[in-house]
């Protein structure tokens, strides 16, 4: 008989992405995306698929310029998961200048805001790997520089 504890999703061949997470105050830069896109309206960080031959850095920076016409540094990988739908997914601290001039591409973006991760967390539209990556760093699986898991994460969280 097979074990029968449940699987960790495994990713799909070829299915990779990256997104950034970049900090202001506190607070995250997340996107809603577009409804012309898949999981549309949903709210995420900036990124997308990686292209053949391409660098998680590179993809993500092309990614950013692409979606919210900025520049962006790419300097840190915090955590790695697969999606509930394949998707092996990279997630790097991100850093864009203090005055960069978001301009969304609306093809792909409906919508950009600065939100805590309370806020995030909580949000009815939050794509679900996103939510497994907040839960994840709540419980102190790895560290974002720059911001402290709140003191009361379990209440937000619960
Ligand atoms: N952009 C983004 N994608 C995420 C996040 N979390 C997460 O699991 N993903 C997944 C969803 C998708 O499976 C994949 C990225 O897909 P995407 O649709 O944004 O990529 P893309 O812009 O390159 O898409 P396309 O040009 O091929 O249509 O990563 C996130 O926070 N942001």
């Amino acid at each position: 008989m097979p074990p029968t504890t449940p699987a960790s999703p495994q990713p799909s061949p070829g299915k990779r992405a990256v997104v950034g997470v970049i900090l202001w105050q506190n607070q995250f830069l997340t996107i809603r995306r577009s409804q012309t896109v898949a999981a549309p309206g949903k709210i995420c960080f900036p990124g997308g698929k990686i292209q053949a031959g391409e660098s998680e850095e590179v993809a993500l920076v092309r990614e950013i310029e692409e979606e919210l016409g900025i520049s962006a540094t790419v300097s840190h990988r915090l955590y790695e998961n697969v999606t509930g739908w394949g998707t092996q997914v990279a997630w790097w601290l991100t850093h864009i200048e203090e005055d960069a001039q978001v301009q969304i591409n609306e093809e792909e973006v409906a919508q950009w805001c600065w939100m805590t991760p309370h806020t995030m967390l909580r949000h009815p539209d939050l794509l679900s790997s996103n939510r497994d990556f907040l839960e994840s760093w709540g419980r102190s699986t790895f560290a974002i520089p720059g911001i402290a898991v709140p003191d009361n994460w379990d209440e937000i969280a619960g």
